[in-house]
């Protein structure tokens, strides 16, 4: 799906939110500060995230980006992926997210961490900062598969009209 190594990945994570469970602001990577915060680990920091809505809250429970103002609504079945560092290894800024209260409903969730370990030619550093992948999976080589749409139809609802 991601084209990235598995094998440094650590063990799913599953979350369950029950009516106003939210999760707080955050970025998934470590900051530079934080720089130990992996190391027992061994396999660098957290290069990508992939979050698997596992349920469906009829009100709420949006995942949201605090600094590009983009709510994602859960669907079930849906993952939702993104990479938290830049290709040259930063954190991007751009990554912080927050689960928004559920207001009516049950909200289930896992993710997968993916590390950068095993990546270093999968995800190369890019020759310009701009350089970024353009859908899940890119490769550089070529365009986004058909057959494997990576938006999901859900995406463009308007959240308002769910609260
Ligand atoms: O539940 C969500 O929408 C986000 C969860 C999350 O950010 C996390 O577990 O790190
Ligand atoms: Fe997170």
């Amino acid at each position: 799906m991601t084209n990235l190594e598995m094998e440094t990945a650590e063990e799913l994570q599953i979350a369950n939110y029950g009516i106003g469970g939210h999760y707080d602001p955050h970025f998934d990577h470590a900051k530079k500060e934080e720089s130990k915060s992996f190391e027992s680990l061994g396999t660098g920091n957290r290069i990508a995230t992939v979050l698997f809505y596992m349920s469906q809250p009829s009100h709420g429970g949006g995942t949201v980006f605090t600094e590009v103002k983009s709510t994602v609504l859960p669907t079930k079945n849906d993952a939702l992926f993104w990479y938290n560092l830049y290709k040259q290894g930063d954190g991007n800024p751009d990554t912080r997210h927050a689960a928004c209260p559920v207001l009516v409903g049950i909200k289930w969730v896992s993710n997968k961490w993916i590390h950068e370990k095993g990546n270093e030619f999968r995800r190369p550093c890019g020759l310009k900062s701009s350089d970024y992948e353009r859908f899940v999976g890119d490769l550089g080589t070529g365009p986004e598969p058909r057959n494997a749409p990576n938006l999901s139809p859900d995406l463009g609802k308007n959240v308002w009209e769910t609260i």
